[in-house]
């Protein structure tokens, strides 16, 4: 399946004199879906921003889509972030005053890249299409969350990398939103990363992994399924 999208290793970060990450690798293959696990204040936030190259960490070295970005300018890093890597965040950071379908369009303008009929294609497939004229205040958390989705799926990234995706629904669209992940991620061939500490996403991950001291260590409810990693 070639080189992993996303390969992290001996990560060190500290905040406030502790290590929140101590010396944690990981590898993500290219068609894997992964589910992070972990207390609060383990370091999972964290952990999200270094691998999606929005913090640095102190040590050890993070490689995205082949490139090492230990030593990349700022501009790389953007570009990887803006092309490599679709975003999914709790809070969904819509845009108030854009429309549904223009803050899906905000990475392909930046990009340089605007691809309408793909957009149509992701609200159609989202079941968003009737909502795309309305502004963020007005959707529900379900909607908004689709519509984040939709703006992550843009560019068409390699990996989805969500932190606490589902952190404001309730039950059912949580269900309803993890459904919409997968089925994304298998259509499209996304790699997978959620961050999440929702007992609901226990199911379904090529591989659970939990953070613990710093470091990622199996889930013990986690059935491996396809690859073998993160110690
Ligand atoms: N800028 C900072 N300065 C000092 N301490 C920080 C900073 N950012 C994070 N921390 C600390 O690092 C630890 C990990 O934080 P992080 O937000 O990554 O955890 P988390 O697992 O995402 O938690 P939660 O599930 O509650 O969101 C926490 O103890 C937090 O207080």
């Amino acid at each position: 399946m070639g080189e992993p999208i996303i390969t992290a290793a001996d990560l060190v970060v500290r905040r406030g004199g502790t290590a929140v990450l101590d010396g944690l690798s990981l590898s993500v293959p290219r068609d894997a879906s992964l589910l992070v696990r972990g207390k609060s204040g383990s370091g999972k936030t964290t952990l999200f921003n270094v691998l999606g190259l929005l913090a640095t960490p102190d040590s050890g070295s993070v490689v995205v889509d082949g490139r090492d970005v230990s030593a990349a300018s700022e501009a790389e890093r953007a570009r990887l972030r803006r092309d490599v890597i679709g975003f999914v965040f709790q809070d969904f950071q819509l845009l108030d005053d854009l429309t549904a379908r223009e803050n899906a369009r905000v990475p392909q303008e930046h990009a340089g890249n605007v691809d309408d009929a793909w957009l149509d294609e992701l609200f159609a497939d989202l079941g968003i299409e009737d909502v795309s004229e309305q502004y963020p205040p007005s959707l529900s958390g379900g909607e908004r969350q689709r519509v984040a989705l939709a703006r992550a799926l843009a560019n068409r990234p390699s990996v989805v990398l969500a932190d606490e995706p589902t952190g404001q629904l309730d039950p059912e669209t949580t269900e309803a939103v993890i459904e919409l992940l997968f089925r994304t991620h298998e259509r499209l061939d996304t790699a997978l990363v959620v961050i999440s500490h929702d007992p609901q996403f226990t199911r379904r991950f090529d591989r659970a992994l939990v953070l613990e001291g710093g470091r990622l260590v199996p889930a013990i409810d986690s059935t491996p399924r396809r690859y073998d990693e993160g110690r």
